[in-house]
């Protein structure tokens, strides 16, 4: 019987502001970074997994995690995995710590990284990746894994056992498609803000002749420079290829409808983040106004609660749960039955460090056993940082190819955790 013996927690940074990579309106030079958990345990599992930050603010994280660690500290496995669902309530549920949130902050994310880890080391005792895992699971066992608590209104229990029995028929089929063909991807890589418009020509010629069809780029600054940008792509990558903007929440309400007005011209397939990630009413008044332009948020949507509101109002057309941001895992399959329940498309943020490598598992899940569907689903890439994971995304031909390896696929491997520890590693130490 495994028992989790220690938790490690490191401050892992990699210097991608001397590059730009994923820089933006609101985030101009970000550092990429993981406040980065390890469970060691009385066997020879281990459990990984990661927060992701932009930098300052990962030490802030990282305590957060020593103040939850006494919660899995001496806990079997097994007193976890038999009920997932009471353990992610005591996760996020002691009252002390619960002040400083709750679900949101530095606390919730502190929390995905230990719960992420759990089911990193569940998996990885089952021998299975986390996508099958829990693809695996009948109705009943997946909804003991979820806490309905503040959501009953918009979900119930019983409606979730009822809608996952509705995909038992045809799982089977699917998982040997997306064995096959992979998922869908699009990608983020060509569009920083911070890239000349000679890299941003090259990098997007490249994804094209790699087999990407769908691209996303940055918006939100100078709105001559975003239209100059946008029509630098529609040059490169055509008018058949959809294009995304992302304006990582730059603009007020009225702002967003007068600024997309103008970046219409370049017929993009949704606005991201315009606004607040809190102004619920402001993204729906954003979606009436703007229709058919689509609306697109949730990197920053901090839990279930925000999510059913969203979907209660009318709010979004594509819901882009990050793996870290919620609570972790348990809180991430809560928000997938919640959108297919109001048939909105979950299409997960990505990229930073880490998050392609947890996404691709909650997309196939998605298809597998959720939403059945891939109709207006694409999941977000971004080129960084994939070399640090001993089990990395494998991407052919825009297609994410389904993971095998047991776990998470977020393990990172030691020499990368040991030259990236901020402030001491090598990384940090060469040009200081
Ligand atoms: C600071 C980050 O790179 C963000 O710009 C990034 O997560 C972005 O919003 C995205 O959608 O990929
Ligand atoms: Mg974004």
């Amino acid at each position: 019987m495994t028992t989790i013996t220690h938790l490690d927690v490191q401050d892992i940074r990699f210097p991608t502001s001397r590059s730009l990579d994923g820089s933006d309106a609101m985030n101009a030079a970000p550092d990429y970074s993981a406040t980065y958990v390890i469970l060691h345990t009385d066997d020879s599992h281990e459990g990984h997994g990661l927060t992701f930050t932009i930098g300052r603010g990962n030490e802030i994280c990282v305590a957060a995690v020593k103040s939850l660690a006494y919660l899995v500290e001496g806990r079997s496995l097994a007193s976890i995995t038999d009920n997932m669902g009471a353990f992610w309530r005591q996760i996020t549920g002691d009252s002390q710590l619960r002040w400083i949130g709750p679900d949101k902050g530095a606390i919730h994310l502190a929390t995905a990284a230990i719960v992420n880890a759990v089911w990193d080391l569940w998996a990885k005792a089952e021998g299975k990746p986390v996508w099958k895992l829990l693809a695996d699971m009948s109705p009943e066992a997946l909804v003991r894994c979820l806490d309905f608590r503040f959501v009953t209104d918009a979900l119930t229990p019983e409606e979730a056992i009822a809608m996952l029995r509705r995909k038992q028929d045809g799982k089977a089929q699917r998982e040997s498609e997306m064995r096959q063909r992979g998922y869908p991807g699009y990608t983020t890589s060509a569009g920083w803000l911070g890239y000349s418009d000679d890299k941003v020509r090259q990098l997007a010629r490249e994804a094209l002749a790699e087999g990407w069809t769908h691209f996303k780029q940055k918006v939100g600054g100078n709105l001559e420079e975003d239209c100059r940008r946008a029509r630098l792509l529609r040059e490169e990558i055509g008018w058949e290829r959809p294009l995304m903007m992302d304006a990582n929440q730059m603009w007020d309400v009225d702002e967003t409808v007068a600024n997309m007005r103008k970046l219409a011209e370049f017929d993009p397939l949704w606005i991201e983040e315009p606004t607040s990630p809190d102004d619920i009413l402001g993204h729906a008044e954003i979606r009436h106004r703007l229709a058919p332009i689509g609306v697109a948020t949730g990197e920053h949507c901090h839990n279930k609660v925000m999510f059913k509101q969203f979907l209660q109002a009318d709010a979004l057309d594509y819901c882009q749960i990050d793996s870290a941001r919620l609570g972790g895992l348990n809180e991430v399959i809560l928000v997938l039955l919640l959108a297919a329940k109001f048939d909105v498309p979950v299409c997960p943020h990505a990229g930073g460090v880490g998050l392609c490598e947890y996404v691709q598992h909650i997309s196939l899940f998605d298809y597998i056993a959720v939403s059945g569907s891939l109709d207006g689903r694409i999941l977000e890439y971004v080129d960084h940082l994939h070399e640090h994971f001993v089990d990395p995304v494998v991407i052919q031909n825009g297609h994410y190819q389904v993971p095998t390896a047991p776990g998470y696929s977020i393990t990172m491997h030691p020499q990368s955790l040991a030259r990236h520890r901020y402030p001491d590693g090598a990384a940090w130490q060469e040009d200081a």
